[in-house]
Formats: C-alpha cells, sequence, structure tokens
C-alpha cells in the first residue's frame, strides 16, 4: 500500500474488529491499557468538559473519558469504520449513564465545528490516516484556544537503535505469526508497513506546530516502542 486508501484502511479494520481488543491485550501484555492511561494525565479531563475521541476505535478510550467528564461533560467518539464503531456502541450500552455519542466519519473532514472540543485524543490514528498533517490541522481547528490534546502511537526509533530492532524483530516474529494464527496476517503486517512512513517525534512537533498548535512535545514511552505527542492549542 504506497500511499493509503482511506477505504482499504476502514476495510481493514472492520476485518479486524472482532479480534482488535483481544490480539492488543495479548500482544501488549495488557500493556496498551497503560499507555492509554499516561496520555490522559496530559489531557486531565475533568467535569463539564466536551471531549473527542478521533479514531475511537472499540471505544475503550471514550468510555474512560466519559467517566471522567460526568457530571455535565460529553465524549465524541468518531471512527471511518462501521465495525469497530458497533463493538463501542454495544459497550457503551451496558454503562448508559456514561455521556457518549458516536460519529461515523473521517478524521480529516469531522464536520463538526472550530473549537467544538474542549480536549481531544487520537489512539493509534494518525499513523493510519492519509495525511498526518492534515489530521493535525484537523485536531487543531476542532480545538477551542487554549485546549489540549493527545495522540499516542507507535513511536519511531532510530532504526540502528536497540528500541527499533526490538520493535521490527517483535513485529515480525511475534505479532504477525500470532495474526496469522486467527488469519489476519496481512492486516497486522500494516503496522511495520504504516510505522515506516510515519513521522518521527521531532517531526511530529514541527507537523504540530505548523498546524496551528501553540506547544507540542513528543515524549517516547515503553523505552521509546511508543510514543505520546502532548499539544497545546
Ligand atoms: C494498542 C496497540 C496497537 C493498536 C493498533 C494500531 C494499528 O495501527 C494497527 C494496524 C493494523 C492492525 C492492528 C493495529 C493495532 O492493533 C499497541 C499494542 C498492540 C500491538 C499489536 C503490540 C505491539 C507491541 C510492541 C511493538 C512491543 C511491546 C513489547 C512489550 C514488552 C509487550
Ligand atoms: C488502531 S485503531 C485505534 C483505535 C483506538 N483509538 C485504540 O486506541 O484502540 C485505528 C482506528 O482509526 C480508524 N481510522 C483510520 N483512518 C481513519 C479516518 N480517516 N477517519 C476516522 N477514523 C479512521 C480505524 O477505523 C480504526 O478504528
Amino acid at each position: 500500500m504506497a500511499t493509503v486508501d482511506p477505504r482499504q484502511i476502514s476495510d481493514l479494520f472492520d476485518t479486524i474488529a472482532p479480534r482488535y481488543d483481544q490480539l492488543n491485550d495479548l500482544l501488549s501484555l495488557g500493556l496498551h491499557r497503560l499507555w492509554k492511561r499516561q496520555a490522559l494525565l496530559w489531557l486531565r479531563p475533568s467535569p463539564g468538559q466536551r471531549l473527542l475521541d478521533l479514531c475511537c476505535g472499540t471505544g475503550d478510550l471514550a468510555l474512560l473519558l466519559a467517566s471522567r467528564v460526568r457530571p455535565g461533560g460529553l465524549v465524541l467518539g468518531l471512527d471511518a469504520a462501521a465495525a469497530p464503531l458497533a463493538i463501542a456502541q454495544r459497550r457503551a450500552e451496558r454503562q448508559p449513564w456514561l455521556p457518549l455519542q458516536w460519529q461515523q466519519g473521517d478524521a480529516l473532514a469531522t464536520g463538526l465545528a472550530d473549537g467544538w472540543a474542549d480536549g481531544a485524543v487520537m489512539a493509534y490514528g494518525l499513523r493510519n490516516l492519509a495525511d498526518p498533517a492534515a489530521g493535525l490541522a484537523e485536531l487543531r481547528r476542532l480545538l477551542r484556544a487554549g485546549a489540549r490534546a493527545v495522540v499516542l502511537d507507535f513511536n519511531r526509533p532510530d532504526s540502528a537503535s536497540a528500541p527499533a530492532t526490538f520493535q521490527r524483530f517483535y513485529l515480525r516474529r511475534l505479532v504477525v505469526p500470532a495474526a496469522r494464527a486467527v488469519g489476519l496476517p496481512d492486516q497486522y503486517a500494516w503496522l511495520e508497513e504504516s510505522l515506516a512512513r510515519f513521522p518521527t517525534g521531532p517531526v511530529q512537533e514541527e507537523l504540530a506546530c505548523a498546524a496551528g498548535f501553540a506547544a507540542a512535545r513528543h515524549r517516547p514511552l515503553a523505552g521509546g516502542l511508543m510514543g505520546l505527542l502532548e499539544l497545546q492549542a
């Protein structure tokens, strides 16, 4: 997949949706939950806020955020793929007290008003967008002045470094074979493919400032395997 075809990407996540959460827990030994909670430390969600979870997938972060903005707040989960959204909606139906709304749409063109959100998270979404720079520009447009946003994704350490060597080994020797066992090798091969074209942390900071953010700091997590882009509008 030389250039990213958004329809192919949403089809990919429709296909893996039934196995997505189970494989994330298995393949990260549950650590992805910790990385997501670390992302929320920057966001500082608080009661009454209106927050966005862009590329929300099966909704784990949206549900967590919704518990933090009660009473009086709202979390809108947006995703391009119907199958992950359906899983998110089913999860939310089991907690009807949570202030959640869902929208199937494009994170590059959400249709929401300027300054709609008091804060936003994009977890493992930016790397899957056809145009990450445009994704950051739409993210900035959606935030009110002074609002915080956080982008969690894989990090791209220096290709000769130990983290990069471990990341490649883990993706090729553990992740794809595990995915093959459930018939999803090609979908999980996209992880390394998408990582190869993903901007490094310093470049993400530059793209964020060019998108209009007042401050942007990329922080490696998990020994450099993951990265948090902490943004201030
Ligand atoms: C939550 C995680 C990944 C989400 C994710 C993002 C994508 O872009 C995908 C694209 C295609 C298929 C699947 C995904 C996808 O699941 C991160 C954790 C899950 C990862 C699959 C596991 C990666 C683990 C680290 C490279 C190494 C962790 C080592 C640690 C000692 C366990
Ligand atoms: C790896 S999943 C991340 C899901 C969730 N944020 C998490 O942390 O588990 C990436 C999600 O981004 C969605 N996505 C990819 N491109 C998108 C786009 N252009 N607009 C909205 N969602 C998109 C996919 O459908 C998928 O659900």
